[in-house]
């Protein structure tokens, strides 16, 4: 029996709004970030799902925001596990600079290269593919199993780390990866066959702004 994975982007963080590289600095949520975790939540509760466990990064962002989906959902005191495997992709020496800055001094081509292409890191940081080489063997190690003896696991997250996620679960090409863009607080929800490929996906709100 299969079982079902929900993944979801932590809402706003500060440092989103102000457009700054975050990777794994640990800025907040905003109050619009805590409002799109909530109506994440909110979108969960009224599909009906209960979580068997939560992992969640070592971030507060993503913290707070499984948090407040658990909540939504009436299981403020499930077990949640913490761990960096599954923090935001390692920004290297773009940690803290203005994303429109870096824009001006490197050309938008690149920065949208270090942003979201599969294999070319930012300078002193991770690619997609360095995130997935630490994400992967953690999802096959600590959570798969649990999903395929049909448990339902809620995967709170970052865009990124999320992406590498998503990329193997939806076989998306490196092309395709570029292109793809997590909303924050938009719940995924995929049940899994027994062989571990997708047998189905739900977008529970609106990923076309995602940016
Ligand atoms: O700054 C970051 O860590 C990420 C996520 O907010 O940004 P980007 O969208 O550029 O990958």
């Amino acid at each position: 029996m299969s079982g079902t994975l929900v993944l979801v982007r932590h809402g706003q963080s500060d440092w989103n709004l102000k457009n700054l590289f975050t990777g794994w600095r640990d800025p907040d949520l905003t109050e619009l970030g805590v409002e799109e975790a909530k109506a994440g939540g909110k979108a969960l509760a009224e599909y009906g799902i209960k979580f068997d466990i939560a992992f969640t990064s070592s971030l507060v962002r993503a913290q707070r925001t499984c948090q407040f989906v658990l909540d939504a959902v009436d299981q403020s005191s499930l077990e949640t596990i913490r761990d960096q495997a599954l923090n935001e992709r390692d920004y290297g020496d773009l940690s803290g600079l203005n994303k429109d800055d870096a824009r001006a001094k490197w050309g938008e081509e690149q920065v949208h290269i270090w942003r979201r292409s599969y294999d070319v890191p930012p300078p002193g940081g991770e690619s997609l593919r360095d995130t997935g080489a630490r994400v992967w063997p953690y999802y096959l190690t600590d959570i798969l199993p649990r999903v395929l003896s049909g448990q339902k696991v809620l995967i709170a997250a970052h865009g990124n780390s999320l992406r590498s996620l998503v990329m193997v679960l939806d076989k998306l090409t490196k092309e395709q990866i570029l292109k793809l863009n997590l909303a924050t607080g938009v719940p995924m929800v995929y049940k899994l066959k027994a062989d571990s490929t997708v047998a189905s996906k739900e977008v529970l709100g609106d990923m076309s702004g995602a940016h």
